[in-house]
């Protein structure tokens, strides 16, 4: 990807043939876990045509943390999130410049498949989007399909078990696998959807306000489920609910576009301190309510 002086114009890029080998460090499926990874961001300018909506933005979003991506509506956050798997250049008007490293690796390395940083970085959107007419089954599956990843039956059968457990469903479902996903209440949908990214092993998990369209048992469960899944996969969430940033995030970053400027990071690090020491004032008013 580009320097920070350069602009990149991201083309569509096509997914490469099924055997490519993945090279971002995602296990395949029925293999150990990959170790934990760090996600990095550098120096990311992002626009939608000539407007630009965020402007230099760094972050290092810790092995095995959950980072919370906080801030006032319009200030960038989802953008930055599309950014770090490479959603962003789905829309045509779209150009960024800056670095996203994955354990050191440059996710929009030209050499590297689409497809290979999409799956090492996985990404839950605030609408629970399974594959209605799919069984529960082929949605956990629908990833290896959609990646050509090959597996055994038995292979196959293990991963929807332990994904569908990781992701705190397993219980709920395990007696009827093959009935539609459509059939699930919100909650249990977003759930399925947690595990049909678990399926193809990421190495780190977007979550985009996750919970915003779920009632409040079903957001407890969903965070009960994250913070279990930080064993395993690095997880970086937006969120607009600030006691959720304070219970489930080990980091937090605020970001905030005043006026009319590109979003910036105004202030990031430990949870427990943002919340409760911010050394920036408009980070205080936001986590106390003020504004936003
Ligand atoms: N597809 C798009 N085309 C043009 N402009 C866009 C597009 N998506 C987002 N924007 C603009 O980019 C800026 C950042 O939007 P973004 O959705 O990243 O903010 P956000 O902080 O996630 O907001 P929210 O909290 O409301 O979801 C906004 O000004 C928005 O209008």
């Amino acid at each position: 990807m580009s320097t920070t002086d350069d602009t990149t114009v991201l083309p569509a890029v096509p997914a490469g043939p099924p055997e490519t080998p993945a090279p971002l460090g995602q296990a395949a499926p029925g293999a150990p876990l990959a170790p934990l990874a760090e996600l990095q961001a550098r120096e990311i300018t992002a626009w939608f045509g000539e407007r630009k909506v965020l402007d230099r933005v760094s972050l290092t979003m810790p092995a095995g943390g959950i980072t919370a991506l906080i801030g006032p509506s319009g200030c960038g956050k989802s953008t930055f999130l599309r950014i770090l798997n490479r959603m962003h250049e789905l829309v045509p008007s779209a150009r960024l410049a800056g670095e996203v490293l994955l354990d050191g690796q440059d996710v929009y390395d030209p050499d590297r498949r689409l497809i290979d940083a999409r799956r090492a970085i996985g990404m839950v959107f605030q609408k629970p989007n399974p594959f209605p007419a799919m069984s529960i089954r082929e949605n956990v599956l629908a990833g290896l399909r959609l990646t050509g990843t090959r597996a055994s039956r038995a292979t196959k059968e293990e991963l929807v078990e332990s994904c569908l457990t990781k992701a705190g469903l397993w219980t709920e479902v395990r007696d009827r696998l093959d009935a539609p996903g459509g059939g699930l209440s919100g909650g249990q949908q977003q759930r399925l959807c947690i595990a049909r990214s678990l399926a193809v092993k990421p190495r780190v998990l977007l979550m985009d306000e996750p919970c915003s369209a779920l009632d409040p048992t079903s957001t407890r469960v969903i965070e009960e489920t994250m913070l279990e899944l930080a064993r395993e996969v690095t997880i970086v969430i937006v969120t607009h609910n600030m006691q959720q940033a304070a219970r489930v995030s080990t980091q937090c970053a605020f970001f905030l576009a005043s006026h009319g400027t590109p979003g910036v990071i105004v202030e990031h690090g430990d949870t427990g301190a943002m919340f409760s020491a911010p050394r920036d004032q408009r980070t205080s008013d936001y986590v106390n309510g003020r504004f936003g």
